[in-house]
Protein backbone atom coordinates (compact mmCIF):
# COMPACT_ATOMS: atom_id res chain seq x y z
CA UNK A 1 0.00 0.00 0.00
CA UNK A 2 1.46 3.27 -0.74
CA UNK A 3 1.12 5.93 1.91
CA UNK A 4 -0.59 9.34 0.64
CA UNK A 5 0.26 11.31 3.05
CA UNK A 6 4.66 11.21 4.45
CA UNK A 7 4.00 10.85 7.75
CA UNK A 8 5.08 7.36 9.73
CA UNK A 9 2.23 4.96 10.08
CA UNK A 10 1.64 3.85 13.73
CA UNK A 11 2.78 0.72 14.38
CA UNK A 12 -0.04 -1.87 16.08
CA UNK A 13 1.55 -5.38 17.54
CA UNK A 14 -1.31 -7.99 18.08
CA UNK A 15 -0.38 -10.51 20.50
CA UNK A 16 -2.18 -13.20 22.40
CA UNK A 17 -2.11 -17.32 23.31
CA UNK A 18 -2.44 -19.41 20.08
CA UNK A 19 -6.13 -19.60 18.66
CA UNK A 20 -7.27 -16.70 19.58
CA UNK A 21 -8.19 -15.26 16.25
CA UNK A 22 -4.94 -12.86 16.05
CA UNK A 23 -4.75 -13.70 12.10
CA UNK A 24 -8.48 -13.45 11.58
CA UNK A 25 -8.24 -9.72 13.29
CA UNK A 26 -5.07 -9.06 11.06
CA UNK A 27 -7.13 -10.22 7.81
CA UNK A 28 -10.05 -8.36 8.47
CA UNK A 29 -7.75 -5.00 9.38
CA UNK A 30 -5.86 -5.71 6.78
CA UNK A 31 -7.32 -7.13 3.91
CA UNK A 32 -4.63 -9.58 3.79
CA UNK A 33 -4.72 -13.11 3.83
CA UNK A 34 -2.78 -14.49 6.94
CA UNK A 35 -3.43 -18.06 7.83
CA UNK A 36 -5.80 -19.27 10.07
CA UNK A 37 -7.80 -22.48 11.56
CA UNK A 38 -8.88 -23.97 14.45
CA UNK A 39 -5.68 -25.58 16.04
CA UNK A 40 -3.19 -23.11 17.52
CA UNK A 41 0.85 -22.60 16.44
CA UNK A 42 -0.33 -22.32 12.81
CA UNK A 43 1.59 -18.09 12.52
CA UNK A 44 4.91 -19.14 12.91
CA UNK A 45 6.88 -15.59 11.92
CA UNK A 46 5.42 -12.09 12.10
CA UNK A 47 3.33 -10.94 9.23
CA UNK A 48 2.78 -7.58 7.98
CA UNK A 49 0.38 -5.58 6.43
CA UNK A 50 -1.53 -2.30 6.92
CA UNK A 51 -4.49 -0.53 6.95
CA UNK A 52 -5.78 3.19 6.79
CA UNK A 53 -8.15 4.80 9.26
CA UNK A 54 -9.54 8.35 9.93
CA UNK A 55 -6.64 9.96 7.62
CA UNK A 56 -3.83 8.16 9.20
CA UNK A 57 -1.87 4.93 8.30
CA UNK A 58 -1.26 1.47 10.53
CA UNK A 59 1.37 -1.15 9.87
CA UNK A 60 0.05 -4.09 11.78
CA UNK A 61 2.14 -7.48 12.95
CA UNK A 62 0.96 -10.48 13.56
CA UNK A 63 2.93 -12.23 16.14
CA UNK A 64 3.25 -15.90 16.78
CA UNK A 65 1.00 -17.29 19.37
CA UNK A 66 2.12 -17.61 22.98
CA UNK A 67 0.68 -18.44 26.42
CA UNK A 68 3.77 -17.15 27.98
CA UNK A 69 6.55 -14.20 27.01
CA UNK A 70 8.87 -15.91 29.38
CA UNK A 71 10.98 -17.02 26.40
CA UNK A 72 10.77 -20.93 26.85
CA UNK A 73 10.44 -20.90 22.82
CA UNK A 74 11.41 -19.75 19.67
CA UNK A 75 7.74 -18.34 19.18
CA UNK A 76 8.01 -16.55 22.94
CA UNK A 77 11.45 -15.21 21.86
CA UNK A 78 10.10 -13.16 19.11
CA UNK A 79 6.81 -11.86 20.16
CA UNK A 80 8.70 -10.79 23.12
CA UNK A 81 11.51 -8.87 21.41
CA UNK A 82 9.58 -7.21 19.46
CA UNK A 83 7.27 -5.83 22.32
CA UNK A 84 9.83 -4.91 24.18
CA UNK A 85 12.60 -3.46 21.37
CA UNK A 86 10.39 -2.96 18.73
CA UNK A 87 8.13 -1.26 20.92
CA UNK A 88 5.09 -0.87 18.82
CA UNK A 89 2.63 2.44 19.46
CA UNK A 90 0.64 -0.44 20.28
CA UNK A 91 0.29 -3.79 21.48
CA UNK A 92 -3.24 -5.34 21.02
CA UNK A 93 -3.45 -8.55 23.28
CA UNK A 94 -6.47 -10.51 21.97
CA UNK A 95 -8.24 -12.82 24.08
CA UNK A 96 -10.36 -15.78 23.85
CA UNK A 97 -13.54 -14.27 25.30
CA UNK A 98 -14.64 -17.78 26.28
CA UNK A 99 -11.48 -18.64 28.33
CA UNK A 100 -10.55 -15.63 29.90
CA UNK A 101 -8.67 -16.93 33.21
CA UNK A 102 -6.48 -18.60 31.06
CA UNK A 103 -5.72 -15.90 28.08
CA UNK A 104 -5.27 -13.12 30.99
CA UNK A 105 -2.50 -14.55 32.25
CA UNK A 106 -0.85 -13.53 28.87
CA UNK A 107 -2.24 -10.49 29.45
CA UNK A 108 -0.44 -9.21 32.55
CA UNK A 109 2.49 -9.56 30.60
CA UNK A 110 1.97 -7.53 28.24
CA UNK A 111 1.00 -4.81 30.69
CA UNK A 112 4.36 -5.45 32.36
CA UNK A 113 6.34 -4.65 29.27
CA UNK A 114 3.97 -1.41 28.16
CA UNK A 115 1.79 1.38 28.73
CA UNK A 116 0.58 1.33 25.45
CA UNK A 117 -1.75 -1.49 25.43
CA UNK A 118 -5.40 -2.53 24.35
CA UNK A 119 -7.13 -5.35 25.26
CA UNK A 120 -9.34 -7.11 22.57
CA UNK A 121 -12.08 -9.49 24.18
CA UNK A 122 -12.54 -11.73 20.91
CA UNK A 123 -14.92 -14.28 19.98
CA UNK A 124 -17.45 -12.56 21.87
CA UNK A 125 -19.66 -13.93 19.96
CA UNK A 126 -19.09 -17.49 21.01
CA UNK A 127 -19.22 -16.71 24.55
CA UNK A 128 -22.31 -15.37 24.50
CA UNK A 129 -23.66 -18.93 22.72
CA UNK A 130 -22.09 -19.91 26.15
CA UNK A 131 -23.69 -17.69 28.35
CA UNK A 132 -20.31 -16.10 29.13
CA UNK A 133 -20.77 -12.55 30.04
CA UNK A 134 -17.69 -10.07 30.69
CA UNK A 135 -18.16 -6.47 32.27
CA UNK A 136 -15.93 -5.02 30.25
CA UNK A 137 -16.01 -1.34 32.24
CA UNK A 138 -14.91 -3.47 35.30
CA UNK A 139 -12.08 -5.33 33.44
CA UNK A 140 -11.09 -2.15 32.10
CA UNK A 141 -10.82 -0.54 35.28
CA UNK A 142 -9.11 -2.96 37.01
CA UNK A 143 -6.49 -4.02 34.00
CA UNK A 144 -6.40 -0.21 33.69
CA UNK A 145 -6.12 0.18 29.71
CA UNK A 146 -9.03 0.13 27.21
CA UNK A 147 -10.81 -3.12 26.60
CA UNK A 148 -13.15 -3.48 23.47
CA UNK A 149 -15.34 -6.71 22.62
CA UNK A 150 -15.00 -8.00 18.80
CA UNK A 151 -16.04 -10.98 16.70
CA UNK A 152 -13.22 -10.80 14.37
CA UNK A 153 -14.91 -13.42 11.88
CA UNK A 154 -17.60 -11.68 11.18
CA UNK A 155 -16.18 -8.30 11.69
CA UNK A 156 -18.02 -7.10 14.84
CA UNK A 157 -16.43 -4.38 16.85
CA UNK A 158 -13.98 -3.66 14.78
CA UNK A 159 -14.44 0.04 14.09
CA UNK A 160 -14.85 -0.04 17.90
CA UNK A 161 -11.06 -1.40 18.32
CA UNK A 162 -9.43 1.04 15.53
CA UNK A 163 -10.84 4.28 17.39
CA UNK A 164 -9.65 2.76 20.16
CA UNK A 165 -6.37 1.93 18.74
CA UNK A 166 -6.07 5.60 17.26
CA UNK A 167 -6.72 7.23 20.53
CA UNK A 168 -4.23 5.31 22.76
CA UNK A 169 -1.63 5.77 19.65
CA UNK A 170 -2.21 9.04 19.69
CA UNK A 171 -1.76 9.72 23.49
CA UNK A 172 -5.49 10.46 24.13
CA UNK A 173 -6.51 7.96 26.13
CA UNK A 174 -4.18 7.52 29.10
CA UNK A 175 -3.60 4.41 30.08
CA UNK A 176 -2.40 2.91 33.70
CA UNK A 177 -1.61 -0.77 33.30
CA UNK A 178 -2.11 -3.23 36.33
CA UNK A 179 1.04 -4.13 37.67
CA UNK A 180 2.01 -6.93 40.25
CA UNK A 181 3.32 -5.65 43.37
CA UNK A 182 5.40 -8.60 45.23
CA UNK A 183 7.22 -8.31 48.93
CA UNK A 184 8.98 -5.56 49.84
CA UNK A 185 12.09 -7.61 49.85
CA UNK A 186 11.16 -8.16 45.99
CA UNK A 187 10.94 -5.04 45.01
CA UNK A 188 13.63 -3.74 46.81
CA UNK A 189 15.72 -6.38 44.24
CA UNK A 190 13.47 -5.22 41.17
CA UNK A 191 14.68 -1.60 42.30
CA UNK A 192 18.02 -1.91 42.10
CA UNK A 193 17.77 -4.04 39.47
CA UNK A 194 15.59 -1.54 37.60
CA UNK A 195 18.28 1.17 38.23
CA UNK A 196 21.21 -0.68 36.77
CA UNK A 197 19.70 -1.29 33.41
CA UNK A 198 18.76 2.35 33.78
CA UNK A 199 21.98 3.42 33.97
CA UNK A 200 22.76 1.67 30.73
CA UNK A 201 19.58 1.84 28.33
CA UNK A 202 18.30 5.31 30.14
CA UNK A 203 14.56 5.01 29.53
CA UNK A 204 14.37 3.34 26.26
CA UNK A 205 13.07 -0.08 27.96
CA UNK A 206 10.20 -1.24 30.47
CA UNK A 207 13.10 -1.77 33.15
CA UNK A 208 10.69 -3.44 35.97
CA UNK A 209 9.84 -6.19 33.28
CA UNK A 210 13.41 -6.49 32.20
CA UNK A 211 14.28 -6.71 36.20
CA UNK A 212 11.55 -9.21 37.03
CA UNK A 213 12.82 -11.43 34.33
CA UNK A 214 16.85 -11.28 35.62
CA UNK A 215 15.67 -11.66 38.87
CA UNK A 216 13.80 -14.97 37.62
CA UNK A 217 17.46 -16.01 36.19
CA UNK A 218 16.34 -15.85 32.42
CA UNK A 219 19.57 -16.28 30.32
CA UNK A 220 17.74 -15.58 27.18
CA UNK A 221 16.73 -11.79 28.26
CA UNK A 222 20.27 -11.16 29.90
CA UNK A 223 22.17 -12.30 25.93
CA UNK A 224 19.45 -10.01 23.98
CA UNK A 225 20.21 -7.34 26.55
CA UNK A 226 24.16 -7.57 26.27
CA UNK A 227 23.31 -7.40 22.50
CA UNK A 228 21.81 -3.81 22.46
CA UNK A 229 24.18 -2.22 24.91
CA UNK A 230 24.83 1.07 23.71
CA UNK A 231 28.83 1.44 22.31
CA UNK A 232 28.66 5.05 24.15
CA UNK A 233 28.02 5.56 27.31
CA UNK A 234 27.65 2.52 28.91
CA UNK A 235 30.99 1.75 30.59
CA UNK A 236 29.62 -1.03 32.95
CA UNK A 237 27.75 -2.50 29.88
CA UNK A 238 29.85 -5.37 29.64
CA UNK A 239 29.54 -5.91 33.30
CA UNK A 240 25.06 -6.56 32.92
CA UNK A 241 24.68 -9.40 35.11
CA UNK A 242 21.76 -11.56 36.24
CA UNK A 243 21.12 -11.08 40.10
CA UNK A 244 21.35 -15.07 40.49
CA UNK A 245 23.17 -17.92 38.74
CA UNK A 246 21.78 -18.71 35.97
CA UNK A 247 21.58 -22.32 34.46
CA UNK A 248 23.66 -23.26 31.51
N1 LIG B 1 -16.52 -17.85 16.68
C1 LIG B 1 -15.45 -17.14 16.36
N2 LIG B 1 -14.39 -17.73 15.80
C2 LIG B 1 -13.33 -16.97 15.50
C3 LIG B 1 -13.29 -15.58 15.76
N3 LIG B 1 -12.09 -15.10 15.36
C4 LIG B 1 -11.41 -16.15 14.88
N4 LIG B 1 -12.15 -17.27 14.95
C5 LIG B 1 -11.76 -18.65 14.53
O1 LIG B 1 -10.79 -19.10 15.47
C6 LIG B 1 -9.85 -19.96 14.83
C7 LIG B 1 -8.43 -19.46 15.13
O2 LIG B 1 -8.23 -18.21 14.46
P1 LIG B 1 -6.78 -17.67 14.02
O3 LIG B 1 -7.00 -16.31 13.50
O4 LIG B 1 -6.10 -18.65 13.15
O5 LIG B 1 -6.07 -17.64 15.44
P2 LIG B 1 -4.58 -17.17 15.81
O6 LIG B 1 -4.68 -16.47 17.12
O7 LIG B 1 -3.95 -16.43 14.69
O8 LIG B 1 -3.86 -18.58 16.03
P3 LIG B 1 -2.26 -18.88 16.03
O9 LIG B 1 -1.62 -18.25 14.86
O10 LIG B 1 -2.21 -20.39 15.98
O11 LIG B 1 -1.76 -18.36 17.33
C8 LIG B 1 -10.22 -19.96 13.34
O12 LIG B 1 -10.99 -21.12 13.08
C9 LIG B 1 -11.06 -18.70 13.19
O13 LIG B 1 -12.00 -18.78 12.12
C10 LIG B 1 -14.45 -14.98 16.35
O14 LIG B 1 -14.49 -13.76 16.64
N5 LIG B 1 -15.48 -15.80 16.64
MG1 LIG C 1 -2.20 -16.78 13.64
Amino acid sequence: MKYPSKEMPYRIALAGNPNTGKSTLFNTLTGLRQHTGNWPGKTVLCAEGEYRFQEKNYTVVDLPGTYSLYSNSADEEVARDYILFEQPDVTIVVLDATSLERNLNLALQVLEMSDRVVICLNMIDEAIRKGIRIHDQKLSSKLGVPVVKTSARDGKGINELKKIVTRVAEGRIQTRPYRIRYSEKIEEKIQSIQSQIENIFGDQLPSRWIALRLLDGERSMLNALKKRIPKEGAPDGANLKSPYPVEA
